[in-house]
């Protein structure tokens, strides 16, 4: 009802700010989550407030204090950014996936490069230089993969096929299209809706679709077999298992790579968490032996299948947890680099230790995800490595996710 007091959730802690009080706010900064910063009267309160964007003024609805800050939403903008632009997608703000669809992308790069900075500062203690980021060579239709969900039929209905609503952990929004979607999943995205919604009443739980784009195809199903040419190799791998999302920015990230790795000119190359072989395989070329390892069995399988099929022979796959390829190689490490390339949580004590045990002349270490990267590098520069540069590269435009590749050598 308007005018109505709105119902304040029973653990609601209401200092500072009153339950659904409006202020107005100047953002100052993105955080790496790619939410809008401010700070509040005398004692500069920290309020996030997501979608709004560093310079503007905005009305904001508190929903949140913290012990040390609160969150809000953003009602209206007063005095909008000049980088401000028009979303692409309607569901842009209501459709968790993406941040700064209403950001000029020229921005979206300085903010990436400045979080890149401001972690390097709070998590390592140190001021490093961190490169201009990387752009991709497209902003919208790059994602090579999609994978929308649907929650469990209600009285054999399903209701929405798509992704968690902005700032919600179980609610769905519905994706009809995703223009950071490639436009061949867009396409075939209509009729596996269709199919889906058709059998709505056979499902008996939720699930997630997989929408898998490579050079011939859009693969549905997660054991089909998914092909990519990088840099002249081919690549062969399970629709459904890692690979990168961003065909358009890959040859240039896997030759910097490459470039970053045997800079030092060193003959050996270990490409620790290798999955089907990119970094080995693309830097090949550049070392006179090479040893991948990787956890999981079905990609080191199709690491060696890729080898074979593109005539690569001085590349040696293992199976295992990375840590144990110290054990396998013979490779002086005065002589190597080592790629790593770990999932979302990052390395391990083991791997590191191992690692300064063996004492690679150089680490070449990329990252989806800043914050375990920046914990890590920590433990690097403890033992005895330091930073000679920092990439950071645009795979994942309108969202806040970052690639970032750091090369360390031994001091
Ligand atoms: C971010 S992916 C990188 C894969 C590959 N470098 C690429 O770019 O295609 C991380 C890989 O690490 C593997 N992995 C996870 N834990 C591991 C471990 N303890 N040892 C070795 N590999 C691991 C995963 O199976 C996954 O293939």
């Amino acid at each position: 009802m308007p005018g109505s007091r709105p119902r304040v959730p029973a653990k609601f802690n209401p200092h500072p700010f009153a339950y659904h009080e409006e202020v107005e706010l100047q953002i100052h900064s993105l955080t790496n989550l790619g939410v809008g910063v401010a700070r509040h009267g005398e004692d500069q309160w920290v309020v996030f407030v997501p979608f709004a964007l560093p310079g503007e003024t905005v009305l904001a609805r508190i929903f949140r204090n913290h012990k040390s800050y609160s969150e809000a939403d953003l009602v209206r903008v007063i005095d909008p950014s000049p980088n401000r632009v028009e979303p692409v997608c309607p569901l842009f703000g209501t459709c968790g996936g993406c941040q700064y669809q209403n950001f000029k992308y020229s921005e979206q790069l300085v903010w990436k490069r400045r979080q890149v900075e401001e972690l390097l500062q709070r998590m390592v203690g140190i001021e490093a230089e961190v490169q201009p980021v990387i752009a991709s060579p497209k902003e919208y239709h790059y994602r090579s993969k999609l994978t929308p969900h649907f929650q469990k039929p209600r009285c054999g209905e399903l209701s929405e096929i798509g992704f968690l609503k902005q700032g919600r952990r179980y609610d769905l929004v519905d994706v009809e299209s995703c223009p950071i979607a490639m436009d061949q999943i867009n396409e075939r995205l209509i009729g596996v809706r269709a199919d889906v919604r058709s059998r709505g009443s056979s499902f008996k739980r939720g699930a997630t679709l997989l929408l898998r784009a490579d050079k011939n195809t859009v693969h549905t199903e997660s054991d089909a077999i998914a092909e990519e040419d990088v840099e002249g190799v081919t690549f062969r791998f399970k629709a459904g298992e890692f690979f990168q999302n961003n065909p358009y920015i890959l040859p240039k990230f896997t030759s910097f790579v490459r470039e970053q790795a045997a800079a030092g000119g060193n003959k050996y190359l270990i490409d620790a968490y290798c999955g089907s072989g990119l970094f080995g395989l693309t830097s090949a070329r550049a070392f006179d032996q090479v040893a991948g390892i990787e956890v999981s069995e079905a990609a080191i399988d199709w690491a060696k299948a890729n080898a074979k099929a593109n005539g690569i022979e001085n590349v040696r796959f293992i199976n295992g947890s990375a840590e144990a390829i110290f054990q396998d190689v013979q490779f002086p490490g005065s002589e190597t680099t080592v790629i790593i390339d770990p999932p979302r949580k990052g390395s391990n004590q083991m791997f590191i230790d191992q690692l300064q045990a063996f004492g690679p002349s150089r680490v070449v270490y990329v990252s989806c995800n800043p914050a375990t990267q920046m914990r890590d590098l920590k433990e690097f520069l403890e033992i005895g490595y330091e930073i000679e540069n920092v990439q950071p590269f645009d795979l994942f435009p309108q969202t806040r996710h970052l690639e970032c590749i750091v090369t360390l050598r031994k001091a």
